[in-house]
C-alpha cells in the first residue's frame, strides 16, 4: 500500500489518558523528548482497519481486515470509531468509501464469540462499542458510501445500513440483511430503525420477522442496496458516487443529514444505559446462550 499523506499528531504529553491508549491501538510512536510528531499514512494503517487517505481527491478508503471474515469484534469495532474519528477531524478527508480487505466477506456482523460464554461485565462493555459505532457511523459529517464485496449478514448490513449509499458486487452468493432471527435473537430497536428509514416499514417487517437474507438483485429491488455492479468495479463505482456527493456544499449536505438522522439516534442517545442493559439481560439468558452456541457449532460444522 503506497501512501504518502502526512498527518500532525499533538504531543502524547497533551493528550488525555484515552488517547494515549489510541495511540497505542493505532501504533503510532512518539520520538523521545516528543513536542508533537508527524506520522506517516502508513501509520494509520492499524491492525484489522486500514485507512488509505487520497488528500488531493478529499476522500478515504476504509477497509476492514479482520480474517477469516471480518467478524466485528471489541477491537475491530474500537479501531473503526477510532479511525473514523480521527477521518472526522482530518480538513483534508470530506468522504469515505467503506469496504473489506477480506474476500468474498464485507462483514460476518456481530462477533458471535464476544456474546458467548462471557461475563455480563463483557456483554455490557461490548455492547457499549456496538452502539457507540453505530451512532459515530450513523451521524457522521462525512459522506459515506458502502462497497460491498462480499457477504454482508446482521452487523454486516447494519454498518451498511448506516453510510449513505451501497454499492454491491453482482455476485449471488453475497447476501445482506439483517437475519437475527435466524439465530434465536431479536434485533435491537435502532437496527430496526435503520433498516425501516431505508427500505420502509412493511419490507422491513417482512425481511425482520423472516430474518430474510438478500442476494444483490433483491436488496437492489427492496432497496437495501443502490447499485450492483460487477466485484471489480464496487471500489471505483464507490468512489465516482462519493464524488457525486461530494459536489454538494458541506454545510448543506450534513445539516440535512442531520435533519433526516437525528431523530433516529436520539432515539437510543436516550436510553443507552437501558439498552445495554436489555442487552446484557436477554443475552446473559441460558437459551440465547444456547441459541448462539449452537448457531456457532453449525458454522463450524459446515466445513467438515
Ligand atoms: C428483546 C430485546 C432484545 C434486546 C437486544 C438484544 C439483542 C441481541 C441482538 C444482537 C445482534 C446481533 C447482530 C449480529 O451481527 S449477530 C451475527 C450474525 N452473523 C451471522 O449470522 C453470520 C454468520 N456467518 C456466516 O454466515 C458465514 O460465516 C459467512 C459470513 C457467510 C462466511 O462464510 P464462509 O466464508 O463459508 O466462512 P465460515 O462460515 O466457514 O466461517 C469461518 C470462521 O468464522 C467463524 N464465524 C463466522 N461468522 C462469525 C461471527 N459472526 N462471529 C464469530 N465467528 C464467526 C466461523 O465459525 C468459522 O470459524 P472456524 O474457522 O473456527 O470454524
Amino acid at each position: 500500500m503506497a501512501l504518502t499523506a502526512v498527518i500532525r499528531v499533538p504531543s502524547r504529553a497533551l493528550l488525555r489518558p484515552w488517547a494515549r491508549l489510541r495511540d497505542a491501538a493505532l501504533g503510532w510512536i512518539e520520538p523521545a523528548g516528543g513536542g508533537g510528531v508527524e506520522v506517516s499514512a502508513q501509520r494509520f494503517a492499524s491492525q484489522k482497519v486500514l485507512v488509505e487517505p487520497d488528500p488531493a481527491a478529499g476522500v478515504a478508503v476504509m477497509k476492514f481486515k479482520n480474517p477469516p471474515v471480518n467478524s466485528l469484534s471489541l477491537e475491530l469495532l474500537t479501531e473503526l470509531v477510532i479511525s473514523l474519528e480521527k477521518l472526522e477531524n482530518d480538513k483534508t478527508v470530506r468522504g469515505v468509501v467503506l469496504t473489506s480487505d477480506c474476500p468474498g466477506i464485507f462483514s460476518a456482523g456481530l462477533d458471535l464469540t464476544e456474546m458467548c460464554g462471557r461475563n455480563p461485565a463483557h456483554y455490557a462493555e461490548y455492547w457499549k462499542a456496538v452502539q457507540e459505532m453505530w451512532l459515530r457511523l450513523y451521524l457522521s459529517n462525512l459522506v459515506l458510501v458502502a462497497a460491498i464485496n462480499g457477504a454482508s449478514p446482521a452487523g454486516g448490513c447494519l454498518i451498511a445500513l448506516t453510510c449513505d449509499y451501497r454499492v454491491m458486487a453482482d455476485n449471488p452468493k453475497y447476501c445482506i440483511g439483517l437475519n437475527e432471527t435466524l439465530l434465536g435473537i431479536v434485533a435491537p430497536f435502532w437496527f430496526k430503525d435503520n433498516l425501516v428509514n431505508t427500505i420502509g416499514h412493511r419490507a422491513s417487517e417482512r425481511a425482520l420477522q423472516l430474518g430474510l437474507l438478500f442476494p444483490p438483485t433483491e436488496a437492489l429491488q427492496v432497496g437495501m442496496v443502490d447499485k450492483v455492479v460487477p466485484k471489480d468495479q464496487v471500489q471505483s463505482t464507490a468512489l465516482s458516487v462519493l464524488a457525486q456527493w461530494m459536489a454538494i456544499p458541506d454545510h448543506a449536505r450534513q445539516l440535512t443529514k442531520n435533519m433526516m438522522r437525528k431523530p433516529t439516534a436520539d432515539r437510543l442517545l436516550k436510553q443507552r444505559d437501558a439498552d445495554i442493559q436489555n442487552f446484557v439481560s436477554f443475552i446473559s439468558r441460558d437459551s440465547i446462550q444456547k441459541s448462539l452456541q449452537m448457531y456457532l457449532e453449525k458454522l463450524k460444522q459446515k466445513k467438515g
